[in-house]
């Protein structure tokens, strides 16, 4: 459904992601994994358009109902490698974002509703349209229902938990009616409690789209993931199904060393622990160890602010680099 091919992006001297060939299937969670710094976001950016590849291609091919859809419901392979983060989106890859990116002061529906509108295909006319109305107001409210917030959906959102407000971004996606999801560590900043809550929601959510995961708790990664690739300095260093991964001795030396997997359903919570590698494996290649700490804190940071500073700041700094 989505493939990059030779996929290479260059900030100076530094190559963030190395000619990385990569395919998601149409029915797939996949888990993208790696250390700090190994280029998960970069690739991320770069399939959604925030970030223009050095090098490489990148090509879509939409679901039922998208452009050249043929007999078997899938539409042909586009390359989309130069598009911009919109036109990713109205094809259909949606991302949520690492850092908290909902309107604090509108309403969890509200939220929703007005990125169902955004989707819509007459914005333009919207207020004259009744009928339209009430269409994105079912969408929204079926939404919120699914990803588990119909209680609050007239509270405003900035009175929701973390993990609440990652649950409210996966909505926001799935309010554009995307065929790939891009999650970005939804489970970052999230309590313990509400761990749980967020697997289940991805487990769902994969069942109709294809998934592509960002996660460093490996007992997520591990319950989750029909299959994960592991990033290394940029370059792709595996590929298969999680016992294939977490067994291969590349990986365990990049990233996993003395990572064991604990079965969430014998613990009965992958929260037991922080499920993450020992921290000495998670230390970038470059030594900048602030990192993910600093995501954390940015997610935590960004509660009250409406922003998707995200991919942003990857621009910005890319201007610069
Ligand atoms: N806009 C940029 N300008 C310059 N260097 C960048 C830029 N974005 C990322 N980098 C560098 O590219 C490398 C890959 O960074 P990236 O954020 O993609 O890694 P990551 O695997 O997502 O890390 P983390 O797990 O900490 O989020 C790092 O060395 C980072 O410092």
């Amino acid at each position: 459904m989505l493939r990059t091919t030779g996929l290479t992006k260059t900030f100076g001297g530094l190559t963030a992601v190395d000619d990385v060939d990569f395919e998601l299937a149409a029915d797939e969670l996949c888990s993208l994994i790696g250390p700090n710094g190994a280029g998960k976001t970069t690739f991320f950016n770069l399939l959604t358009g925030a970030l223009e590849p050095t090098e490489g291609t990148i090509e879509f091919r939409g679901g039922a109902g998208s452009e050249g859809a043929s007999a078997d419901g899938a539409g042909a392979y586009r390359d989309v490698t130069a598009a911009a983060p919109h036109e990713t989106a109205s094809m259909g890859i949606h991302r949520s974002y690492q850092i908290t990116n909902v309107f604090p002061t509108s309403s969890v529906f509200e939220n929703v509703r007005i990125a169902a509108q955004a989707h819509g295909d007459d914005a333009t006319t919207f207020w004259r349209n009744v009928s339209r109305y009430d269409e994105y107001e079912r969408e929204a409210r079926a939404i919120l229902e699914r990803v588990g917030l119909t209680e609050h959906a007239d509270a405003p959102a900035s009175s929701l938990s973390h993990g609440e407000k990652r649950q409210l971004e996966v909505g926001i996606a799935l309010a554009g009616d995307p065929d790939v999801l891009l999650l970005d560590e939804p489970n970052a900043g999230v309590s313990s409690e509400s761990v749980g809550d967020i697997i289940d929601l991805i487990e769902d959510v994969a069942t109709d789209h294809a998934v592509l995961l960002v996660e460093h708790n490996m007992d997520i990664v591990m319950n989750v993931s029909d299959r994960v690739v592991v990033l290394n300095q940029g370059e792709l260093i595996a590929d298969g199904p999680p016992a294939a991964v977490r067994g291969d001795e590349t990986v365990q030396r990049a990233y996993l060393g003395g990572y064991e997997s604990r079965s969430r359903h014998a613990e009965g919570d992958a929260s037991a622990d922080d499920g993450e590698p020992p921290d000495g494996d998670r230390e970038p290649a470059d030594g900048d160890g602030a990192a993910t700490d600093g995501d954390d804190e940015a997610a935590t940071d960004a509660d009250d602010e409406a922003t998707t500073d995200g991919d942003d700041g990857s621009e910005t700094a890319e201007g610069s680099a």
